[in-house]
């Protein structure tokens, strides 16, 4: 009798993930590159650009993944030659595209020992497609935001053709297939000076989109029915479009404990803490913190802040610094805030463990600047949220969370701009312990539900990977 055979070995596909820089686009497409793995029998290799060394937080998310997840910085790209003031879309686009040389040398080397099958980008990095073509792979957009923000970049072509003059000072809302009516001067960043480069190169990456063999979004149809559900329409020109949200960082974090926030948390009533953060770059101005800190004060509840030095021109200045800092000394709080509100407060500096913070049992709200990440880490752990929008897409996103999703409470700034400690103590007040706090609280929990039934075995956000990874395998069986 014949011997048995010993099994074929299954080829497995190979993805080439190039996420642009910031943690907010690399930590969900770390846990996208997880699912991947474990789910797809895919292997990984993240190829990341850079503009200088690699960062503590970068090097500590790539050197903990699992063995079938390789990845290398690609050499740093130079800036000298740029006009002064840079905005952050100009750079993050400017990165990729100033990388793509080192690029091709890499998928050289990947499609001749691997099945390379795939090119993952995220939002800015479509400049990337060129190299995917030049060695007959997939081009796919990992879309690290909301569906509504990626139903706009789609249609930013049409505006750009339509309408002319600023679209902040248009008297209707910007109307979106699918979206709320956005008012002008809520949507993105770049869209707020059509003369300013980041302009041109948000753009530049909205039309490419099209180019992609298939758009992925960090969401899902219960959380953004209205866009999702528009998304899902073919169209011609347009890719199709996966919802495979909310992937979220869950392992610990980077940074571990070291300011012992967990093991304060641990010693805190059940839901009573209000989180405060501003994601991975966002900081205040000096009369803003101060103001924060007394509204903190000022509410009587319990928060846990973690502080950045005040920067009085920009509300990005850590977006590419924030693993360096670790600046301890809170010589800008006011005057007695720490001694006062030792106890029922903990402030910590720069970084926390934020992903356990809201897991944590006695989180009871989250003051956030509405980053996706971080408002998806909330919804898949059902703790309500402070809007506090500072940049980026973040506007579109505290519009959409508070009138659409109804699961924030947005403070309102005074005439010149600045959110004032009575507001900021009733809206925290209200969240943790009022009737509409209960509310938010309760939509919230349904939303976790929802999440976690995406992302189940027969969820709609497996279902969807497994149709990307199905049409992955078949490049490498034909
Ligand atoms: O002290 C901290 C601060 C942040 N984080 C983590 O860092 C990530 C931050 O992501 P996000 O909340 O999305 O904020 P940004 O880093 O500001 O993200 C950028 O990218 C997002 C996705 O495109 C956009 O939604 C934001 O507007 C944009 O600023 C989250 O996973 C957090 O858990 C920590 O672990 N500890």
């Amino acid at each position: 009798m014949d011997q048995p055979q010993p099994p074929i070995q299954t080829p497995k596909p190979h993805v080439a993930i190039l996420p642009s820089p910031g943690m907010g686009h690399l930590i969900p497409l770390v846990e996208f590159a997880k699912r991947l793995v474990t789910a797809h029998d895919c292997t990984v290799t993240f190829v990341v650009p850079t503009d200088g060394p690699p960062s503590k937080a970068q090097k500590s998310v790539l050197g903990a993944l699992p063995e079938a997840i390789d990845h290398l910085f690609l050499p740093p790209v130079n800036f000298d030659d740029l006009p002064e003031g840079p905005k952050i879309e100009t750079l993050i686009t400017l990165t990729v595209a100033r990388s793509l040389p080192a690029l091709r040398n890499v998928f050289r080397s990947l499609a001749s020992r691997s099945n390379l099958v795939s090119l993952i980008v995220d939002l800015f990095g479509t400049d990337a497609f060129d190299v995917a073509r030049e060695f007959n792979v997939f081009s796919y957009v990992f879309y690290p935001s909301t569906a509504m923000a990626l139903s706009l970049f789609l249609h930013m072509p049409v505006l750009d053709e339509t309408v002319s003059g600023e679209f902040r000072e248009l008297h209707d809302p910007i109307r979106i297939p699918g979206c709320i009516p956005i008012p002008g001067p809520e949507l993105l960043d770049p869209l707020q000076d059509r003369k300013n480069d980041a302009y041109k190169w948000a753009l530049h990456n909205a039309k490419r989109y099209r180019l992609a063999d298939g758009i992925m979004v960090n969401s899902f149809r219960e959380l953004e029915p209205g866009p999702v559900t528009n998304l899902s329409k073919s169209e011609p020109g347009k890719p199709p479009v996966y919802p495979v949200g909310p992937l979220v960082n869950v392992e610990p974090s980077t940074k571990g404990d070291e300011s012992n926030c967990l093991t304060w948390l641990d010693k805190q009533p059940h839901g009573s803490v209000l989180f405060v953060s501003f994601g991975s770059g966002g900081t205040l101005s000096s009369q803003q913190i101060n103001e924060l800190a007394l509204g903190l004060e000022l509410s009587e509840q319990r928060f846990l802040w973690v502080v950045r030095r005040p920067n009085d021109s920009t509300a990005n200045a850590t977006y590419f610094s924030v693993a360096g800092q670790n600046d301890s000394s809170f010589d800008f709080l006011p005057n007695g805030f720490l001694e006062r509100t030792e106890g029922r407060g903990l402030v910590v500096p720069s970084w926390a463990p934020q992903a356990q913070i809201l897991a944590h049992g006695s989180t009871g709200g989250f003051l956030t600047h509405c980053g996706w990440n971080s408002t998806l880490e909330s919804v898949v752990n059902g703790v309500p949220l402070v809007a506090w929008p500072l940049y980026a897409e973040q506007k579109m996103n505290a519009l959409m969370l508070t009138q659409e999703i109804k699961v924030a409470l947005r403070p309102k700034a005074a005439e010149n701009g600045v959110v004032q400690r009575d507001e900021i103590a009733k809206v925290v007040k209200s969240l943790i312990e009022g009737e509409e706090g209960k509310k938010l609280r309760n939509r919230m929990k349904d939303l976790k539900e929802a999440g976690a039934k995406a992302l189940s075995q027969d969820g709609s956000s497996t279902k969807a990977l497994s149709e990307v990874a199905a049409k992955w395998k078949s490049k490498i069986f034909n």
